[in-house]
């Protein structure tokens, strides 16, 4: 018989959240007549690394706008790095998230350097103002950049770089301020073959870094899945089809329930490969 443990005290808070980054129960999160988010039960522990897979308007970015405490349920509760949302101040919790996201990139300016995109982001989140970055911060950012494979581009503007090149200027800000919880929001889109075998490479490096921080990453995509990645949550329609290892999870079966139709899961070493059965 299986062990149900219930991690509730009678509030309904979560005795164990100390351990735990993220932790969602019953949430919904509706506009109008639509159910973005319903029923969701989710835990993220510190060492895990979370893929988010689902079709175009499963939830995906509305379920990492909850982590990323941008969004407030409305139903359900939703705790992140231990504090309740509602209960908390978002702005001091968010200095603890790294989110790279293309609407970041959306309000980046673009005449500024690479190098400042990335050091910046100490700034914004701790809301300090200085015409000078330490050089200290700048060293950090350098090294981010070149663990990310643009170091050259330390002085090139955020406007002439490719999609590629932005999204891993990108990655590197939300790395500067050393979060506690990243989130990634498709951080492969629009990259060509050569581009996404690379940053699925470099984000491999990242998972399998045990300094690294817990990570949440959402995809359309299983091919997209860096090796070193944990768990899987498969999302259809507003809804948990399946979540757990990715190993148990990731199934032909699950990806069919989540994409509406007969999918054929290949496997090769790490990586995964989809098709349409037939
Ligand atoms: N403010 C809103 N009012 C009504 N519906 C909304 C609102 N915001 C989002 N939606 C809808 O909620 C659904 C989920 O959106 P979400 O952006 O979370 O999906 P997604 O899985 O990230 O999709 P995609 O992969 O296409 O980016 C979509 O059908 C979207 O149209």
């Amino acid at each position: 018989m299986a062990v149900v443990t219930d991690l509730s005290t009678p509030d309904g808070t979560p005795d164990d959240l100390d351990d735990l980054v993220l932790h969602l129960a019953g949430v919904g999160v509706r506009r109008g007549s639509n159910d973005l988010l319903k029923g969701v039960d989710w835990r993220v522990e510190l060492d895990e690394r979370w893929v988010v897979l689902g079709g175009n308007g499963a939830g995906k970015t509305t379920l990492l706008r909850l982590a990323g405490a941008e969004l407030h349920p409305t139903a359900g509760t939703v705790h992140v790095l231990g504090e309740r949302m509602g209960r908390v101040d978002v702005f001091e919790l968010r200095t603890r998230i790294g989110f790279a996201t293309a609407a970041t990139g959306n309000r980046v300016p673009p005449d500024e350097k690479v190098i400042d995109v990335v050091v910046s982001a100490g700034y914004a989140v701790l809301g300090r103002w200085r015409e000078q970055y330490d050089q200290l911060d700048t060293g950090r950012a350098g090294e981010l950049l070149k663990s990310l494979g643009i170091a050259h581009l330390a002085d090139r503007t955020f406007g002439t770089l490719s999609e590629g090149e932005r999204k891993r200027t990108l990655i590197a800000r939300a790395l500067m301020t050393d979060p506690e919880l990243l989130l990634l929001d498709e951080p492969a889109a629009g990259l060509d073959l050569g581009g996404r075998e690379d940053l699925v490479g470099r984000l491999s490096e990242l998972a399998m870094d045990p300094d690294a921080p817990a990570t949440v990453l959402v995809t359309h995509h299983v091919e997209e899945i860096p090796p070193g990645f944990t768990h899987l949550l498969l999302l259809a329609r507003g809804e948990v089809v399946a979540q757990g290892l990715i190993d148990d999870v990731l199934t032909s079966e699950n990806l069919s329930a989540a994409f509406g139709q007969p999918l054929e899961l290949e496997r090769s070493g790490e990586r995964f490969f989809a098709r349409r059965r037939g």
